[in-house]
């Protein structure tokens, strides 16, 4: 199977932190991988390293073969990133935001069936500046897919949802994986991470401390669960990963 995703030795290091410590990490098209991790063990530099939104100071990162820097123009047609920090337009309204990132892309989705799928219907009028935290995480996640890209990057995407909307958006992403879609999760909430993602990576101190299927895991860890097996891994605590699961 070919790689949809393949990053090969990324080290990231901001003054004096390391943020990547020579990651390599290969994701199979059509595949879903979670990303796990405690705060500041490199996830979102890896993601956004990925997109091409941070450049490494060592090793390479490719999407569908493509350098996400030297070919940016051709990796943001095949690409879609819903990142914590959701770029809008904040006098834009939800339907008139999402138009404008579907006008980038010459095969995308229709802009108001998204909004059906993802709840976001009944805003669909209202101006971004007016919108609950909650309803702006959809529309990031909206405006990750109306490009209907092959690869998405999602970071955190059900953060400050309730559990209705994450239900909501658990099924998009189940229907996105029927339709082949490689999906990257990065993501502190075990029970989504266990039902969505078909392979995981748990980065600690920027490098790859562990991966493979949820229950191979599980069972690496001598654990019972997903939950477990992370807290094992990384060596945290219960009540680190509650304050992980509250941030998210
Ligand atoms: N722009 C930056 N300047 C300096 N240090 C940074 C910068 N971005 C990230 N870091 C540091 O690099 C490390 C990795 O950060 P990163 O955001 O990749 O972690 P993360 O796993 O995504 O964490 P979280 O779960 O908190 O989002 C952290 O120690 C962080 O403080």
């Amino acid at each position: 199977m070919a790689a949809a995703v393949q990053v090969k030795n990324a080290r990231k290091r901001y003054r004096k932190k390391v943020a990547l410590d020579g990651v390599d990490l290969t994701v199979e098209a059509g595949r879903t991988v979670g990303i796990l991790g405690r705060n500041g063990a490199g996830k979102t530099t890896l993601v956004e390293t990925i997109a091409g939104l941070r450049k490494p100071d060592a090793g390479t990162a490719r999407v569908m073969g493509l350098d996400p820097i030297a070919d940016r123009a051709r990796v943001r047609m095949v690409l879609g990133v819903q990142l914590q920090k959701a770029i809008m337009h904040y006098d834009l309204t939800v339907i008139e935001n999402l138009r404008l990132h579907r006008s980038f892309y010459p095969e995308g989705r229709d802009p108001d069936e998204l909004l059906e799928k993802l709840g976001l219907a009944p805003s669909r009028d209202t101006r971004f500046g007016r919108l609950s935290g909650g309803q702006a995480q959809r529309l990031s996640v909206a405006a990750a897919l109306v490009g209907r890209p092959r690869v998405v990057i999602l970071d955190e995407l059900t953060t400050g949802l309730d559990p209705e909307g994450r239900r909501g958006i658990w099924r998009v992403i189940e229907s996105l994986r029927e339709e082949g879609v490689t999906i990257l999760l990065v993501s502190h909430a075990m029970d989504e991470v266990a039902r969505l993602c078909d392979h995981v990576v748990v980065l600690d101190e920027g490098r790859v401390r562990a991966e493979g299927t949820p229950e191979e895991l599980v069972s690496q860890a001598g654990a019972t669960n997903l939950e477990q097996a992370f807290l094992s891994l990384v060596g945290a605590t219960e009540g680190e990963l509650d304050t992980l699961k509250g941030a998210a």
